[in-house]
C-alpha cells in the first residue's frame, strides 16, 4: 500500500484523473484509510503493530518503511524522524502528505516559480492540507516562498531563519495577503501564523518604500497584539525577517518609556507593533500620522475584539484610512467572524485544520484534583523524574497566586521558579522570559500573559494549575507545549470549581482522544448538559 499523494500528478496530470495513490486503488480508497489511531482496531496476535501506538499496523509508511495504523500516527512518525534530523522528504515537489502539518513541499529549485495550479489542483491541494477558504478571488496556495515574488533579501532572511518551506497557513495566507486581500485566518497554535502575516507586511512595505521616494517616512503597517510579551516577540521576528530591507520597526508597549518610542517613530519606521492601550495613549498625547498605514494586523483577533480591547482597537482602526486588515487566531467564533466581516468589505476567511480545537500534537492529561490538593500534586509532578519535562510553564488564575505558587515551588522542590504577570515591571518581565528561554529557570508560573501567541520554543510541557475562564484560553495555553507539530504534554487540573467548562472540556477531550477522568465524565453537569440535546436545558 502506498501511503502518499504525488504532487507531481497534481501539477502535471489531467485534473479529472488526479490520482490519490493507495496502491492501485484511487479516490475511494482514501475513505478507507484510517484517519486516527482511534479509528484503528487492536492488533491481533502475529499482526504488525503500529510503531507509534501499537494498534494494528495496517499500512507501511513509505518514507521509513515502518508499520503505522493511521494517517495520524504516520504524521507523528514523520515528525519524530524529522526532529531526529533525518531527511524524509523524498523528492522536491513530488510528494504531499495527506494531513501532515509539519511536512511540507521543499523549495529546492526554480521549478516552483513557473508552476501555476489549475482550480482542480488547487482544490485537491487545499483538501489535502485541510485548508478551507471562503470568499472571492483568493489565490491558490503557494508551494514555496520563492514562488510569490518576494524581495530577494526577504527570501534570504526567510532561509536564514531556517524556514525551508511554507507551512499550510503560510501557503494560503501569504499569496492572498500579498495581493491586498483582507483576511480572517484561523489555524492551530504553533502553526506559523506570525510569519504568515509578517512576510506579506514586510514585502509590501519594502516594495512601497522602494517605489516611493519620500522625505517623511510615515508608518505603513501596524500589528496589534494583546500582550507586551507577544508584541516583543512579533517585533523581534519582524526585525529578523526585514533585515537589510527598507523596513524599520517600532515597539509601542506600556512599561517602556514613551519618549523613546515616539522618537523612533518620528525617525521613520515602516511597522509599529503594539498593545492597544499604549498606542491610544501615544496617539492622544502625540502627533503620530497614521494616514499611510496600508496594512492593519490584529493578532489573536478573538481576544482583540472582545470587550476590554474592542473599543480601543476600534478607536485605532477609525484613525486609519481603510487599510487592508489581516486577522489571525487559533480560536475564531462565529461572532468574531461576523465582527470581522463588518469591519471590512470583501473579506476572505481562511481556516487550516480543525478550527477551535487544541493542536493534535499536544497530549492532554487531565487529572481530577481538589483545590486543596493541587499544590501537592504539582510538587509531585515537578519532583518526578518520569513526569517532569523542563522547561515547563504552570498557568494560574491570579497574579497573587502566581507569586505564592512560584515561591512554594522553590521552597518545596529546591528548584528555581519565577512568576510572571501584569503587576511586574516590564524590565523584570523581559528578563524572566529571557532567563526561562535560555534555560536558567526550569519552571515559570504565569497568568495569561504567556497564555497566547508567545513562542516558547523549547517548552514541551505545560501544567494548567487553574483552569482559565474559557475553553478558548485553554486551547491557547496548552498550545504553548508544541511548536510546528512537535509533541508536547499538557497536564490539566480540574475539579468541581470548573463545572461551567465541563461540557466544552469533555467535547474537546473526546475530539482529541484524550482520557476523561471518571469524576468529570460522571459529573451531573455533563450528564445534564448532554441530556436530550435539543430539548430544554435544566437550570442549576
Ligand atoms: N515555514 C516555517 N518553517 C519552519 N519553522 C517555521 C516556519 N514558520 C514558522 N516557523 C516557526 O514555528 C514556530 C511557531 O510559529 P508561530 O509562533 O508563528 O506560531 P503561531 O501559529 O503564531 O502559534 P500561536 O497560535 O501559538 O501563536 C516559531 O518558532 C516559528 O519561528
Amino acid at each position: 500500500m502506498r501511503f502518499f499523494i504525488k504532487l507531481s500528478e497534481i501539477m502535471e496530470g489531467n485534473p479529472s484523473s488526479v490520482a490519490v495513490e493507495y496502491g492501485d486503488e484511487v479516490d475511494d480508497a482514501l475513505n478507507d484509510v484510517k484517519e486516527t489511531g482511534r479509528d484503528q482496531r487492536e492488533a491481533l496476535p502475529g499482526e504488525p503493530k503500529c510503531v507509534i501506538c501499537g494498534r494494528y499496523g495496517e499500512y507501511i509508511c513509505d518514507e521509513t518503511d515502518d508499520d503505522v495504523c493511521s494517517l495520524e500516527c504516520k504524521q507523528t512518525l514523520l515528525c519524530r524522524v524529522a526532529n531526529r534530523g533525518m531527511q524524509v522528504v523524498p523528492q522536491p515537489l513530488e510528494r504531499l502528505p495527506a494531513t501532515d502539518e509539519c511536512f511540507y513541499v521543499r523549495d529546492s529549485d526554480d521549478k516552483s516559480r513557473s508552476q501555476v495550479l489549475t482550480s482542480a489542483q488547487t482544490d485537491l491541494l487545499r483538501r489535502k492540507l485541510e485548508i478551507n477558504v471562503k470568499g472571492n478571488v483568493v489565490p491558490a496556495p503557494i508551494l514555496s516562498f520563492s514562488s510569490c515574488n518576494l524581495p530577494q533579501k526577504l527570501l534570504q532572511n526567510i532561509e536564514a531563519a531556517g524556514y525551508e518551506m511554507p507551512t499550510p497557513v503560510q501557503m494560503q495566507s501569504i499569496p492572498a495577503a500579498l495581493i491586498g486581500k483582507s483576511l480572517l485566518v484561523s489555524a492551530d497554535t504553533g502553526s506559523g501564523k506570525t510569519a504568515s502575516f509578517l512576510v506579506p507586511v514586510i514585502s509590501r512595505c519594502a516594495n512601497f518604500r522602494n517605489g516611493h521616494l519620500q522625505n517623511q517616512k510615515k508608518p505603513l503597517a501596524m500589528v496589534l497584539t494583546p500582550t507586551r510579551e507577544l508584541c516583543i516577540q512579533v517585533e523581534e521576528q519582524a526585525k529578523l525577517l526585514g533585515k537589510g530591507l527598507p523596513f524599520k520597526t517600532a515597539l509601542v508597549v506600556g512599561g517602556d518609556a514613551m519618549a523613546g518610542q515616539i522618537y523612533r517613530i518620528q525617525q521613520g519606521v515602516e511597522l509599529i507593533v503594539g498593545t492597544p492601550g499604549r498606542l491610544i495613549d501615544l496617539l492622544i498625547k502625540h502627533d503620530i500620522e497614521l494616514d499611510d498605514i496600508m496594512i492593519f494586523v490584529l493578532d489573536e483577533v478573538d481576544c482583540m475584539l472582545q470587550r476590554g480591547f474592542r473599543d480601543q482597537v476600534m478607536q485605532i482602526f477609525r484613525a486609519l484610512s481603510q487599510p487592508q486588515i489581516l486577522m489571525y487566531s487559533a480560536t475564531i467564533s462565529q461572532e468574531v467572524e461576523k465582527m470581522a466581516s463588518s469591519l471590512v468589505k470583501d473579506i476572505a476567511l481562511v481556516s487550516v485544520g480543525r478550527p477551535n480545537k487544541p493542536n493534535k500534537a499536544v497530549k492532554q492529561v487531565v487529572i481530577w484534583v481538589d483545590s486543596k490538593k493541587k499544590k501537592q500534586k504539582l510538587f509531585d509532578i515537578l519532583m518526578s523524574q518520569q513526569h517532569f519535562m523542563p522547561p515547563a510553564v504552570v498557568y494560574v488564575g491570579s497574579r497573587f497566586g502566581a507569586d505564592l505558587l512560584s515561591n512554594a515551588i522553590t521552597v518545596t522542590t529546591g528548584m528555581k521558579a519565577l512568576s510572571i504577570h501584569g503587576d511586574k515591571p516590564m524590565k523584570e518581565r523581559r528578563e524572566i522570559v529571557r532567563s526561562f528561554l535560555i534555560g536558567d529557570i526550569p519552571v515559570i508560573v504565569s497568568t495569561g500573559v504567556l497564555g497566547r501567541g508567545v513562542d516558547l520554543l523549547s517548552v514541551r510541557q505545560v501544567v494548567v494549575f487553574d483552569m482559565p475562564n474559557s475553553i478558548k484560553e485553554y486551547v491557547h495555553q496548552i498550545g504553548r507545549a508544541s511548536r510546528l507539530g512537535e509533541e508536547g504534554v499538557a497536564i490539566v487540573f480540574v475539579n468541581e470549581e470548573n463545572k461551567n467548562l465541563f461540557p466544552e472540556l469533555v467535547d474537546i477531550l473526546k475530539s482529541s482522544g484524550a482520557a476523561i477522568p471518571r469524576e468529570l465524565s460522571n459529573s451531573r453537569y455533563i450528564l445534564s448538559s448532554s441530556f436530550g440535546k435539543g430539548s430544554k436545558k435544566r437550570k442549576h
